[in-house]
């Protein structure tokens, strides 16, 4: 039988006690994008609840595991990519938002201008744990004119409140549900 997106991302994430630092149980979702079965198909189904009706124009990618999604999908939809990076990493122009994280602070930039004002663009990421990260990157978006249609990811972090954060701005779409 086929193995579903969430089955996959269920057996291939790998669990790292203490990383990046103690206390934090890290899912590593990279032995998902390194098979070549279960990269197409999460990418597929990461993507599919949001390519109904008007459906996405683009994918942003946040830094730096959103990225190989962000292509994956973009390439199976022929969209384009929107690179949403840490803080000092772009050149020219640049929206900057900072963002608390479950282990840290941190910054996030986009350039504006890169697609046309009211693009609907599609957000991925590989993990949504506080939100932060997520809202952060909704709020780049909005302020360069676009519009976010949706969020998506390989997992979401139960007892952080991600999705209660996200979801009265956008739709959120997970393949699988963990303990913090
Ligand atoms: O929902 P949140 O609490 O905001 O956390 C989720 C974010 O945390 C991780 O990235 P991290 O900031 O560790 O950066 P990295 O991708 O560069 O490792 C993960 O890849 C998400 O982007
Ligand atoms: N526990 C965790 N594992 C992987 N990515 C994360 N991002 C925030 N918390 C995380």
């Amino acid at each position: 039988m086929t193995e579903t997106a969430a089955a996959l991302v269920e057996r291939l994430t790998a669990i790292v006690p203490d990383f990046p630092k103690p206390g934090i149980l890290f899912r590593d979702v990279t032995p998902v994008f390194s098979d070549p079965v279960a990269f197409g198909r999460v990418c597929e189904a990461l993507a599919a609840p949001f390519a109904v009706g008007a459906g996405f124009q683009a994918v942003a990618g946040i830094e730096a595991r959103g990225f190989a999604l962000a292509g994956g999908i973009a390439a199976q939809h022929q969209v384009g990519v929107l690179t949403v990076r840490k803080a000092g990493k772009l050149p020219g122009e640049v929206l900057s938002e900072q963002y608390a994280l479950e282990y840290g602070e941190a910054e996030l930039e986009l350039r504006p201008g890169q697609l046309p004002q009211g693009t609907r663009v599609l957000v991925v990421d590989d993990v949504l744990a506080t939100g932060g990260t997520a809202a952060a990157t909704t709020t780049l978006l909005e302020r360069a004119g676009y519009e976010a249609i949706g969020f998506a990811s390989l997992l979401e972090l139960d007892g952080l409140s991600g999705r209660e954060r996200l979801e009265p701005r956008l739709p959120v779409t997970t393949l699988g549900r963990v303990p913090a």
